[in-house]
């Protein structure tokens, strides 16, 4: 699982930035990120009365300034260096890039740099756990069956054959996979890492089914509950990635609709205004990760014996394997 997580931290890290950043440098991150979103989660009730709480529990408030700060003095020179990079001719194009660039139109100003260290932060914590703890759900299971993990391999060797020995495959190719994007999406139907979205709330009373669901009440979305729907979708605890290919009879809209805009069967990113924004970036990093995983190395459990695979859930931030997957990987013939 670190090794999931590394690998998606760094390439989060290459687009905020621009530029490959050296291990020493995304550990540095990847740490400070980490204690803020441990010592967030313990330190919930500053919310409650911040004026009261900042007097009561000060050690808390000061220890968790001085994590900001810490964040800040990593972050900020790597945003600055990134605009140096620009100002002297760099074609890449990084998230920051955007960030200080934008304008804010009612405010009629740019972000400043504290906003800025938020907003890149924010991505960080948002995108890492998720997919990497996603991707550790969808290896399990392609570790699990390997019928399935044999079935996304012959699909690549159909469309590449022996062309591209060796090689990584790129977006264009993914396009090409529909058994990869339906392995991929069984997987967030199956196993979302969010079983919850963010609270909501209703701006007005609303009407809902015949329930009445006031003003400013919070709204918890059961996500989980909602893949699993008996009603929706045949034995629904099973994994089967099948159930996801041709999903649609419309014609005009031949992949399944993740965004709910059509129609809601799951709910893995939210729905709506709210829905995660960094959707497409999960799926197209998702896809990627297993597209050459499959590709390159053939996966096995560590003991060979596939039954001993536990898809038992367990609690953290997000819901992650209670017992991570333990994995040999063997170099496939087309990368020797
Ligand atoms: C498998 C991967 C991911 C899953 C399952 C996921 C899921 C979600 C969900 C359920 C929400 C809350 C939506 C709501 O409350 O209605 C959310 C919010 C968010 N996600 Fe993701 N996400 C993933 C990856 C990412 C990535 C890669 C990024 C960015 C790099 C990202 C950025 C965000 C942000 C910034 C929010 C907060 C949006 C807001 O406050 O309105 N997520 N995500």
């Amino acid at each position: 699982m670190d090794h999931f997580q590394y690998a998606i931290f760094c390439l989060l890290a290459l687009m905020r930035f621009g530029d490959k950043l050296d291990e020493d440098q995304i550990k540095k991150i990847e740490a400070i990120q980490r204690k803020i979103l441990l010592r967030l989660g313990e330190v919930n009730v500053l919310n409650l009365f911040p004026v009261l709480s900042k007097i009561i529990f000060r050690k808390q408030w000061k220890e968790l300034l001085q994590l900001r700060q810490d964040q800040e003095n990593i972050l900020i020179p790597l945003i600055k260096a990134r605009i140096e990079a620009k100002g002297l001719g760099s074609e890449s194009v990084a998230y920051v890039d955007s960030l200080v660039d934008l304008q804010l139109t009612d405010e009629k100003r740019k972000l400043n740099m504290g906003e800025i260290v938020s907003i890149c932060a924010e991505f960080f914590n948002a995108g890492t756990d998720t997919t990497a703890t996603e991707l550790q759900w969808i290896m399990a299971n392609l570790v699990k069956f390997p019928e399935i993990q044999e079935k996304v391999y012959q699909e690549i060797y159909q469309l590449v054959g022996g062309n591209q020995l060796g090689g990584i495959l790129n977006e264009e190719d993914m396009q090409k996979l529909p058994y990869l994007k339906a392995v991929v999406l069984e997987a967030l139907r199956r196993h979302p890492p969010g079983h919850f979205l963010l609270p909501h709330s209703v701006s007005e009373d609303t009407e809902f089914k015949g329930y009445v669901i006031p003003k400013n009440a919070n709204v918890n979305v059961m996500v989980a509950e909602l893949g699993w729907d008996p009603n929706v979708w045949g034995n629904p605890m099973e994994f089967k990635p099948e159930r996801f290919l041709n999903s649609s009879n419309d014609h005009d809209h031949d992949e399944f609709d993740i965004t709910g805009s059509r129609e809601i069967k799951m709910m893995t990113f939210g729905a709506g205004r709210r829905i995660c924004p960094g959707y497409a970036l999960a799926l197209l990093h998702l896809e990627y990760f297993v597209v050459n995983f499959v590709w390159c190395f053939k996966w096995k459990h560590v003991n060979g014996d596939t039954s001993s695979i536990d898809l038992s859930e367990k609690q953290k931030f997000i819901v992650v394997m209670k017992n991570p997957l333990q994995a040999c990987i063997f170099p496939t013939v087309q990368s020797t």
